[in-house]
């Protein structure tokens, strides 16, 4: 059967399925990445995934028929109305991804339902009807990264888990009982609690009778004084032993990390300057592909002769009509660090010749080969559109690739929010502001059209990543990578993967973008940097914008929320709360009931910079609104 039969097939078990109703055999369901059927998911011509999610669907879910998709990793029934036993999944040995959450499976589940699916990374059966033991089987998976049961009737004692580092795992409010592996006692307590019956770290409720410590300090009250002394003062001195230890240890890192540092950037100076001439293979193909460049806008070799033609090789740029320069030349240039973002440092470079460059080094994309390092730059250079800062050039090594862009002498957004202020300049007026996030919408736009198959087009969207032209037009970096950045530093730097889904399901989704656009929205209005932005902020410190501004009571949000340094906002009020309003919706921690992307832009599209009469009323008749506790998109989660 072809991928289309196996489909329409599979549709046919299902009941309620009026939104497949563009499903149809007599379109193909993949145009290369691209799919118009609702909910499937291609690459490169095949379907690899199945995002069938809050479509009202009940029925069978027909795995024998899904066996056919030979390269289907990702299976997503969330949020329907499925019910019955587990489908017997095992059956399809290629998934990485199973969610079905939210829906009302039941019964038990086969102790070996997940025997044999050792590529199996995610798992989301959460708020269902299931009952009985965790199965081993699940437990026994190796590569297992997100779990998510809770809101189940699961019993019995917690397995032990082969896989032990989880991104996300939650067994909340099932009826576990027994003592909770030592394995999870950093986990956050809330992963295990409303289990009456677990405990042990992190919940701190274990009330086994052999637990001892308190028997024995009340059994030895004589003595208790005397322990208590030595007790408090046997850590004192580990504390300055193991203090005294860190400090070398520390002062070790950072002298061994500077002559890393060091030695790489002579390593790679030398390696430009000595650069042996390209292999005759590369030479052949970077010439054949010199044909086609312009339509491609694939990188080209400026020719000349000798080692200048070989180092001119090792820069890969963008396009043909740009000025020309090697590696050494960035090196030789006046050059000066930037700041030292998540992936490593960015340096500006002022080039003899006259352009300034910016060389960003990324050390985070080992996992991807040589060509198809090149295929992804390449489609990153063809992206055009005034609010992204095009890819000049790139270069590839396989411990770190460098991107090259032009210098913005005007900067970072971040900068002119929180810098320039804390510096005593003048605050970012309204309308400029409302001019930023309409840009930075257009350009979210463009991408999310022009690159399909990445889930989050952008994946990397904030304040720092936001440079201003001289007319203040935004210019959106660091845009399409999440393909090539390695998956666990993606997972612990990029801004993506500290959304809600990420933090509580383990995915990305297609919304994940429109709640880092809504998390800059409040950035811009509040003035107040998001804490879980921070390069360094693996973890989220303090609570993020959205829930702060709920936490403020709807009738003061006029008085508290808004920046009271943006100047230019009289008579704007009622526009900056509509503003307020839609990044509060791109907020919302349900991936569900969050606005997409499309539905964001329109309305950020239709703010103007100064109130109507008209506007004027309904933004004041909205506030009471909320008052009444009837606007949702201010709803407390
Ligand atoms: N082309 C550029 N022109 C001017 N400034 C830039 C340019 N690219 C980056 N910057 C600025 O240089 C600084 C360092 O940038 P870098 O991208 O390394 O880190 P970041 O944006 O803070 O974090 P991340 O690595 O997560 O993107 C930032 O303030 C950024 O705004």
């Amino acid at each position: 059967l072809t991928d289309s039969e196996i489909l329409i097939k599979f549709k046919g078990s299902l009941s309620n399925a009026s939104a497949l109703d563009n499903w149809s055999d007599m379109t193909n369901p993949c145009k290369g990445d691209i799919s118009n059927w609702n909910g499937v998911i291609c690459h490169k011509g095949f379907v690899i995934g199945l995002q069938l999610e809050g479509m009202g669907l009940t029925g069978k879910i027909d795995v024998q028929t899904l066996i056919g998709l030979s390269v289907l990793r990702s299976l997503s029934f969330m949020n329907n109305g499925f019910d019955g036993p587990f489908p017997e999944l095992k059956k399809l040995k290629s998934l990485r991804s199973i969610f079905l959450s939210k829906n009302h499976f039941s019964g038990a589940i086969p102790d070996d339902a997940f025997e044999g699916m050792f590529k199996l990374k995610k798992v989301l059966l959460a708020e269902n009807e299931f009952t009985g033991a965790i199965p081993s089987s699940l437990a026994a998976l190796p590569k297992l990264i997100v779990l998510r049961l809770e809101g189940n009737k699961f019993t019995g004692k917690l397995p032990k888990f082969s896989a032990t580092n989880f991104a996300s795992f939650n067994v909340s409010n099932n009826e576990l009982d027994g003592p909770i592996p030592a394995t999870f006692s950093k986990m956050d307590f809330k992963s295990f609690s409303g289990n009456k019956g677990l405990c042990g770290q992190p919940v701190n409720e274990c009330n086994t009778p052999n637990t001892s410590t308190s028997i024995s300090t009340t059994s030895n009250t004589s003595n208790s004084n005397s322990n208590s002394e030595s007790t408090s003062k046997k850590p004192s001195m580990v504390c300055i032993i193991v203090v005294g230890i860190a400090m070398a240890v520390a002062l070790a890192a950072i002298v061994v990390a500077a002559l890393i540092l060091l030695q790489s950037l002579k390593r790679t100076s030398e390696e430009s300057i000595e650069a042996p001439p390209l292999p005759s293979d590369l030479k052949k193909k970077t010439r054949s592909k010199e044909a086609d460049r312009s339509a491609q806008g694939s990188p080209s070799e400026h020719s000349s002769n000798g080692r200048k033609k070989a180092d001119m090789a090792k820069l890969s740029f963008i396009r043909d009509d740009g000025e020309r320069f090697d590696l050494s030349d960035l090196l030789k240039a006046s050059a000066e660090i930037l700041g030292s973002g998540c992936f490593g440092l960015s340096y500006k470079a002022a080039l003899s010749t006259g352009p300034v460059m910016v060389v960003k080094r990324f050390k985070q994309m080992n996992n991807v080969g040589k060509e198809e390092f090149h295929e992804h730059m390449r489609r990153i250079g063809r992206l055009s559109h005034p609010n992204l800062l095009p890819l000049v050039a790139y270069y590839y090594r396989k411990e770190e690739k460098l991107l090259v862009t032009d210098y913005i002498e005007k900067g970072s957004l971040a900068v002119h929010l929180h810098g320039h202020q804390a510096l005593g300049q003048p605050s970012m007026d309204w309308p400029t502001r409302l001019k930023i996030v309409k840009g930075v919408a257009k350009g979210l736009s463009y991408l999310s059209k022009e690159l399909p198959s990445i889930t989050a087009a952008h994946g990397h969207l904030k304040s720092s990543n936001i440079l201003l032209n001289q007319s203040n037009e935004p210019l959106l970096t660091d845009y399409g990578l999440i393909p090539v950045i390695n998956q666990e530093n993606a997972q612990e730097l990029m801004v993506a993967y500290k959304s809600p889904e990420y933090l509580q399901l383990g995915r990305i989704t297609k919304k994940t973008d429109v709640w880092s656009l809504g998390i800059l929205i409040l950035e811009l209005i509040i003035g107040k940097l998001p804490p879980n932005f921070l390069p360094q902020g693996k973890e989220t410190e303090g609570e993020d914008l959205a829930s702060w501004v709920n936490a403020i009571p709807q009738e003061q949000r006029k008085n508290q929320v808004i920046d009271k340094k943006i100047s230019g906002i009289k008579n704007s009020e009622g526009e900056i709360l509509k503003l307020l309003k839609i990044g509060m919706s791109c907020c919302e921690g349900e991936v569900e009931k969050r606005l997409d992307l499309k539905e964001a832009i329109e309305r950020i599209n239709k703010l103007k910079e100064k109130d109507s009469d008209e506007d004027f009323f309904s933004s004041y008749a909205s506030e009471e609104d909320m008052k009444k506790g009837m606007c949702d998109d201010f709803a407390i989660s």
